[in-house]
């Protein structure tokens, strides 16, 4: 018995350290500002961190500054990172000094597997490598036609559903993920999953994979206690069933290219390619390409279809924006039916204003997590090795100091304005990340989103459903919750 009490005292005062006398008597953290103690359990999720993330973080930088210590679940410290400068040390002149955090590596490797974006060091150099030939400039430049083609489809399946009417409503967040899921299936590994026609199976995993809704607070007690995944609850069921899903079909995608003849020029082709030209201690494992496919399925469809889905709605709500963005497509798309090349996507200059707009204004990754290996100097600041370091992006671009007095309005003409285009660096407008682990996909999502917009607006105006209205979650990427629905119309041309 008295064991038991000498167990239980021992807990009682390792947590006591841990969560109370350590974070607020002891860390050097304790001297970066930072908002009051809050919960000894919750830390700030019992206030400010349950709200939505991107919000919270430009909270907390507009209140104390470009660097901030809160605190999460059981009062465990972070470091809010909003200096530029000091995100272009982590990300750009030390990256590999600051690896990608995770609460829980096991969640995420559910989702992912083992493949870049959990990769570290030496083992991330070796995978990025490989994949970097996939993703060049030359090869992506051809890819436009599929882009322009999902443009037309989406175009297309709305103009059927107004039909002869003046105008439809539309839930336009139903039918554009499953575009962009098509278009990765196209030019990832040449494959038509068929997901605007057919009950599709993978698309049906991503719903119920994105659809969940769980406050931060319920994600953060997932992570940190990883017991209640696998409680035998139907929510939890469906999703380790669609997780399922996702490996299978990338299994097959693998096997399905291994075993064919005629290499085509899809991302996946190219990298099975590349890879059996190493040598066998070079190449990447059999795992390794799994994770790779999970990862481009993931990472390739979700960030575009949020950000077509943003674009639109902001559109929608400025009808100045959108009636000036419409006539410059049209000085180049004279016909309905026109399929743009390379060259004219590239010469619709506010089209390029609007894409980087809507990625400043809703960035589809808020933030992103690192920590550092080695104690370190920030800021005048000492930051002991293993501090997980939150960088900020959403607050970086919603800084006035940066972007105006306006920066929280949607407008792009500010990225013709000389003066911001002097203040805009690599650090500070992050929608991709920035250096050696910035997003791979980043000319990709240039061309798709751009091609897909042009096509839509040249076609299609819209217009806010009044009385409407959703909400900003953050579920893995910043989304519209429960989806967006707009006025559509045909334009007349
Ligand atoms: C609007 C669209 C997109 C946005 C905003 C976006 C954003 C990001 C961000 C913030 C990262 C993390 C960077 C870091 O941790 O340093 C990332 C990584 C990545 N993205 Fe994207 N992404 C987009 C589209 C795509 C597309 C279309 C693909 C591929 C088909 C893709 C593939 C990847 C890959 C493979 C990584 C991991 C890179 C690495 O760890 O080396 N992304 N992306």
């Amino acid at each position: 018995m008295d064991y038991y009490l000498v167990a239980f005292l021992a807990f009682i005062s390792y947590a006591l350290y841990k969560c109370y006398i350590h974070p607020f008597y002891l860390s050097p953290l304790r001297k970066i500002p930072g908002p009051p103690l809050d919960s000894f359990i919750l830390g700030h999720y019992a206030t400010f961190l349950n709200k939505e993330i991107g919000e919270a973080l430009s909270y907390l930088a507009k209140q104390y500054g470009g660097i901030v210590r809160y605190h999460g679940l059981f009062n465990k410290p972070y470091l809010l990172i909003s200096d530029p400068k000091i995100v272009q040390q982590i990300l750009v002149n030390r990256p590999y000094d600051h690896p990608k955090y995770f609460t829980n590596r096991e969640m995420a490797k559910e989702f992912v597997g083992e493949g870049l974006l959990l990769a570290q060091g030496d083992s991330h150099k070796r995978q990025r490598k490989m994949m970097n030939p996939s993703f060049a400039f030359s090869n992506v430049k051809e890819m436009v036609p599929t882009f322009v083609q999902a443009g037309h489809k989406l175009k297309d399946f709305w103009m059927k559903q107004i039909g002869d009417k003046k105008e439809e409503r539309i839930t336009i967040t139903a039918m554009i993920p499953k575009i962009t899921l098509d278009v990765i299936g196209l030019v990832g590994f040449n494959y038509k999953f068929n997901s605007t026609t057919s009950d599709s199976e993978l698309a049906q995993a991503y719903k119920i994979l994105v659809n969940r809704n769980p406050s931060p607070l319920y994600t953060a007690l997932e992570e940190n206690l990883s017991f209640i995944r696998k409680l035998p609850i139907t929510y939890y069921k469906q999703h380790y069933d669609s997780l399922k899903t996702i490996r299978n079909i990338s299994e097959k995608l693998i096997a399905e290219q291994k075993n064919s003849t005629v290499r085509g020029k899809d991302l996946l082709s190219l990298l099975v390619k590349a890879n059996e030209q190493l040598p066998f201690d070079e190449q990447l494992t059999h795992e390794e390409l799994i994770s790779q496919v999970m990862t481009l399925l993931i990472a390739g469809h979700e960030t575009t279809s949020t950000s077509l889905s943003w674009a639109l709605y902001f559109i929608a709500k400025n009808p100045d924006i959108q009636d000036r963005l419409r006539n410059e497509i049209l000085e180049v798309f004279t016909d309905r039916n026109h399929f743009p090349t390379f060259d004219e996507i590239e010469q619709l200059k506010y089209l390029e204003c609007v894409f980087k707009e809507t990625l400043r204004i809703i960035p589809p990754a808020p933030a992103m997590l690192r920590y550092n290996i080695k104690d370190e100097i920030m800021d005048g600041y000492v930051v002991p090795k293993n501090t997980p370091l939150m960088i900020a992006i959403y607050a970086i671009h919603h800084d006035p100091s940066i972007w105006g007095d306006d920066a929280d309005d949607f407008n792009p003409s500010r990225w013709l304005d000389p003066e911001i285009k002097s203040k805009v660096t690599n650090n500070n407008f992050i929608p991709f990340g920035a250096g050696p682990t910035s997003c791979l996909g980043l000319k990709m999502a240039h061309l798709e989103l751009k091609s897909i917009l042009a096509v839509v607006i040249r076609n299609l105006e819209f217009r806010l459903v009044k009385g409407y209205t959703f909400k900003k979650k953050f579920i893995g990427l910043s989304k519209p919750i429960p989806g967006v629905d707009l006025w559509v119309s045909k334009v007349d041309s």
